[in-house]
């Protein structure tokens, strides 16, 4: 049986077809408490889990494959096979900020969920941050004083406009992408192989 993580919430409606196509039962999966399903044929269980927390079950091996952002792989940086990258809830990790314009400059403070690629990119700006980690609501972060502006994924735009911050920078394009234990990849390379094929008919 094949160990499949997906993150609770966005990620699993996203995936809507893709997970009715293996066999789970959507009603089952949107309304039950239970943390593993199991689906029709009992060839997948699927283990519900916090997006940023996929990445490590996948490289200890608890998990066989994980559909997650590509974000939160960059971010986590794990020992795992990057195998596919989905076509679909595509958003850009950007710099934002007040319409009137902070420069990025040393001793900038950047809200962000994301500080391991906010550091990333202020060192290839040659620029020294103040990087300030939260965990959700990244967007008030400017409107109250708490940063200068922030590094924060992008899809449509509504959070920024609503609250009068516009993008100063994208710095990566982001899908939901599969993450492969790199053992389970090889003892159980026929049924990854399988589950990366449904996913790429379905994730386009
Ligand atoms: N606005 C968005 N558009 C498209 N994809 C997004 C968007 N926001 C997040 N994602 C993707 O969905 C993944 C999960 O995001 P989600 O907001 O559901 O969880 P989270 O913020 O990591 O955790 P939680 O909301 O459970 O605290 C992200 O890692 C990212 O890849
Ligand atoms: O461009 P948009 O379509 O408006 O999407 C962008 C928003 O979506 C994500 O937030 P999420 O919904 O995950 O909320 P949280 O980070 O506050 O938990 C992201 O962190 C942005 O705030």
């Amino acid at each position: 049986m094949l160990k499949f993580a997906i993150a609770k919430g966005r990620i699993t409606k996203d995936s809507k077809e893709l997970l009715t196509c293996c066999g789970f039962d959507m009603e089952e999966v949107n309304s039950s408490r239970k943390l593993i399903l199991y689906n029709a044929d009992e060839t997948i269980s699927l283990i519900l889990l916090k997006a940023g927390d996929i990445p490590l079950y996948v490289a200890n091996g608890a998990v066989d494959i994980g559909l997650v952002g590509k974000d939160t792989v960059l971010e986590n940086d794990l020992d795992v096979y990057e195998l596919t990258e989905l076509d679909f809830a595509k958003c850009t990790l950007c710099v934002a900020g007040p319409k009137e314009k902070v420069s990025l400059k040393n001793g900038v403070r950047i809200a962000t969920k994301y500080p391991e690629l906010t550091k990333k990119f202020t060192k290839r700006r040659g620029i020294v941050a103040e990087i300030i980690t939260l965990s959700g609501s990244i967007e008030l972060a400017p409107l109250i004083h708490l940063s200068d502006c922030i590094v924060d994924l992008v899809q449509t735009g509504e959070t920024l406009r609503e609250n009068d911050l516009i993008v100063y920078e994208e710095i990566l394009s982001i899908a939901p992408m599969i993450i492969a234990n790199k053992v389970s990849y090889r003892t159980k390379s026929s049924e990854v192989d399988a589950f990366i094929n449904i996913c790429e008919r379905f994730g386009k």
